[in-house]
Parts: C-alpha cells; sequence; structure tokens
C-alpha cells in the first residue's frame, strides 16, 4: 500500500451504521438477490469504515470432502470487500485480489466476515478482511485487495444486454 493517502471520509448517501448495505446489482453471484445459484450474501455497514457479512457454509460449496471450495471463499472475500467501497464514494471494482487460507472451513459452519477500508489513493482503494467462526482473533481466512472507482454507467454500458437483469432494470441502466 502506498505510504501517501487521501483522507477518508464517509460518503453522506452511505448507509448508516448497523444498518444493511443497499445490493449494487441484484444478479451479483455475491450478494444479488435474484442470482439463482449465488450466495446471496447480506452486508451491514459498520462505524467508520468497514461491513460485515455472515454466510453459511452450504454443503453446494463444498470443494475438498467436507470443507469449503477455496473460489467459493475468495469470492465472498472479493464481495465483502467489494462493498466496503460504497461507504465512501462511488462503486468501485476488483483489479487485485490475494486470499490466505489459514485451516479448513467444514460445511456447515457459519462464517463472519469483516472488510476495512485501510486507504484511499486517487481511485484506487486498499481494503483487508478476515473471516472467522465465532472469533475474530482466530480467523480461519484473511484477504486483502485493490478496488479502483468507475463510472458505473459507462463500464457497463457494452455489458449490460448479457445481464440476466429484467429488461426494464436493463432499460434503466441503459437511459441516459
Ligand atoms: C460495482 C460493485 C462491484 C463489487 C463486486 C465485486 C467486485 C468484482 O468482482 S468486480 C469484477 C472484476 N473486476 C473487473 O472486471 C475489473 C476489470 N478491470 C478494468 O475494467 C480496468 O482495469 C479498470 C476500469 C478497473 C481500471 O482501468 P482504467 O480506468 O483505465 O484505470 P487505470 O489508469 O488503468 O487504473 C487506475 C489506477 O489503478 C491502478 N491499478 C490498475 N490495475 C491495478 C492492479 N491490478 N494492481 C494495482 N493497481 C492497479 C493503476 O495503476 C492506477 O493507479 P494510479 O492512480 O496510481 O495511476
Amino acid at each position: 500500500m502506498p505510504t501517501e493517502l487521501d483522507p477518508l471520509e464517509r460518503h453522506p448517501k452511505a448507509v448508516g451504521p448497523g444498518e444493511q448495505m443497499r445490493m449494487h446489482n441484484s444478479t451479483c453471484f455475491g450478494c444479488g438477490e435474484q442470482s439463482p445459484a449465488g450466495l446471496r450474501l447480506k452486508m451491514f455497514a459498520g462505524d467508520d469504515f468497514f461491513v460485515t457479512a455472515t454466510m453459511e457454509v452450504e454443503s453446494r460449496f463444498e470443494g475438498g470432502p467436507g470443507v469449503i471450495h477455496g473460489g467459493i471463499l475468495s469470492t465472498a472475500f472479493d464481495d465483502v470487500m467489494g462493498m466496503a467501497p460504497l461507504l465512501i464514494g462511488p462503486s468501485a471494482v476488483t483489479v487485485h485480489l490475494e486470499v490466505d487460507y489459514r485451516r479448513p472451513i467444514p460445511i456447515g459452519s457459519t462464517l463472519q466476515f469483516r472488510a476495512d477500508i485501510m486507504g484511499r489513493q486517487r481511485r484506487k482503494v486498499y481494503t483487508e478482511a478476515i473471516a472467522h467462526i465465532g472469533d475474530p482473533d482466530d480467523p480461519v481466512a484473511t484477504a486483502h485487495a485493490i478496488f479502483v472507482t468507475i463510472r458505473a454507467r459507462e463500464h457497463f454500458a457494452a455489458h449490460v444486454e448479457n445481464s440476466q437483469l429484467s429488461d426494464d432494470d436493463k432499460r434503466r441502466l441503459r437511459a441516459p
């Protein structure tokens, strides 16, 4: 992370501490309520610059026998950390993601996530996150990521047509 960082300020339109974060896209595999096979993560804003989430480790998330698939865990980290930039400004997309897997995570467990903004420099937002099963001081996995803020409408304009969103929603996204 660079040493020269811009000041962090909570965005005036960000949801308040303790409130559920608004879905960035209802068909998102991570948090979308309409994603047919998604993780359906519900995220909550913390004080200052963090978000939390909980995920039941369902049997459909299995990788090795009886434990979570590493890719599912990294997807969850990506989406939870991806919500944090919305506390300080516009949407941001992942440009870099790294995950440290510390312990096997059993199917049937309840994973709790916390993602913190560590700093911002221009359009780059640096985040870190932990996942634990009850004891935040003993994480089962940790992650770091860099997000870059975007103008969402422009960024997705060429791709909206491929979305699972309804035609009405797609029209709304394309409207000037
Ligand atoms: C909307 C909420 C979504 C949340 C859902 C979960 C998150 C996701 O899964 S997003 C999906 C996966 N990510 C993507 O598809 C992103 C693909 N990448 C892109 O589209 C482009 O690289 C994009 C738009 C992010 C940046 O491109 P562009 O606008 O040309 O900016 P660019 O100048 O290259 O980069 C901006 C800054 O980021 C830095 N940067 C770019 N990539 C990286 C990288 N991999 N590592 C470190 N820094 C990087 C650049 O160095 C630059 O920094 P500086 O301000 O110091 O010059």
